[in-house]
């Protein structure tokens, strides 16, 4: 295990650095040449909370997006294939971009002309990570643009975690978006966020029921409590406990992992917005999964250790499990292997 990140004073440096070097019109000039003019950015989906972990817990998911920057000069152009490609919009407002134009003021690139080309295949919407992908895209582009890397010459994911996870305003899906694996982040103070990695057992399966509606995860949180029963905070705490050992498989795994999904803080106050997925959870539940709410849903999430079983056989029997749900229309799901590399430049 290794603490990952304290960024927090290389960030709020870098912020100060921008107000340098705006000038008297408004407009951020550029103080540093890119070092190259292309780059190709693949980011993971994730499914945050994991059912006990509520604004923590994160892990990355072999379900990916792919994204190419070309700097072009001009002002920003923006091709969409896949998910949203009816409803997302071109210009700089779009989240990529935003954030990638942020992310380039604070490395001192300016504001760049740009065409971002994207293929988007993780559903937005949904509690599968969308939000937090897009915004590690922008920021990952940026600082392979400035060259920002490690002494070892590998992307500086410790940068990208810090100010990607400032432009969302939680961590928990940034983090394994950056990383991989499973992560829980936190905050020590208002300077920022910390995260730490945990290992999961390859054998590990996530399969993510995805419905035919969206839930923003802004209206998902509108609907939680300002205080909960301290019985019920208890829970969650012993409940997360269990969650790193179940991660990493072993013979007692399914069992914590029915456990560590079982939550009082968040999920029952959200499934009353998502009444198909509170009935998918209880059937899967009630046969043993350890089904819980992806995120802030409407997405449910299975996780099972496979050890002894093929991944394939699993995903049959799972699915088999949630017939009925699936017979009715309104679910596809995904069979996914854990990601342990999380965002990918080259
Ligand atoms: N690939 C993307 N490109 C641009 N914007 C995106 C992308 N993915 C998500 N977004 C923006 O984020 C919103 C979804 O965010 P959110 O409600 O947090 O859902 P999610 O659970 O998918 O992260 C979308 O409606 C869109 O505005
Ligand atoms: N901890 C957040 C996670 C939101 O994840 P998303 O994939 O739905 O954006 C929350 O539960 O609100």
């Amino acid at each position: 295990m290794m603490v990952q990140s304290e960024t927090t004073q290389e960030s709020a440096a870098a912020v100060t650095d921008v107000a340098a070097v705006k000038d008297v019109a408004g407009a951020v000039s550029a103080t540093k040449e890119p070092v190259c003019e292309h780059v190709h950015v693949r980011v993971p989906a994730t499914s945050a909370n994991l059912g006990s972990g509520f604004d923590t817990l994160g892990l990355g998911l072999e379900y990916f997006d792919d994204l190419d920057f070309t700097l072009t000069g001009a002002d920003v152009q923006v091709d969409i294939e896949g998910e949203g490609a009816q409803t997302l919009p071109r210009d700089a407002s779009h989240l990529v971009v935003k954030s990638f134009l942020t992310a380039c003021e604070r490395l001192g690139l300016g504001r760049p002309g740009v065409r971002l080309q994207c293929v988007n295949r993780i559903p937005q919407a949904r509690g599968m990570g969308s939000s937090a992908e897009a915004i590690a895209a922008g920021v990952s582009a940026a600082a392979a643009f400035a060259g920002k890397r490690t002494e070892q010459g590998d992307l500086d994911r410790d940068w990208v975690f810090a100010v990607a996870a400032e432009l969302e305003g939680h961590p928990d899906n940034v983090a394994p978006a950056v990383y991989g694996s499973m992560t829980a982040s936190w905050s020590v103070d208002a300077a920022g966020f910390r995260t730490i990695s945990y290992p999961v057992a390859p054998t590990m399966l996530a399969c993510v029921f995805i419905p035919n509606f969206e839930l923003s995860t802004s209206a998902a949180r509108q609907v939680l409590p300002t205080e909960v029963p301290f019985s019920d905070a208890i829970a969650n705490v012993s409940h997360v406990a269990l969650m790193p050992a179940a991660m990493a498989g072993g013979a007692q795994a399914n069992k914590l992992l029915f456990d560590a999904t079982q939550d009082a803080l968040h999920q029952p106050y959200r499934l009353t917005l998502m009444e198909p997925s509170a009935a998918l959870i209880a059937t899967m539940r009630q046969v043993g999964y350890a089904a819980c709410v992806s995120g802030a849903g409407p997405c449910v999430l299975v996780l099972h250790d496979c050890a002894g079983s093929s991944m394939d056989d699993v995903s049959q029997a799972i699915d088999a499990a949630a017939r009925e749900h699936l017979d009715s229309g309104i679910w596809r799901v995904l069979h996914l292997p854990i990601n342990t590399t999380g965002v990918h430049v080259d």
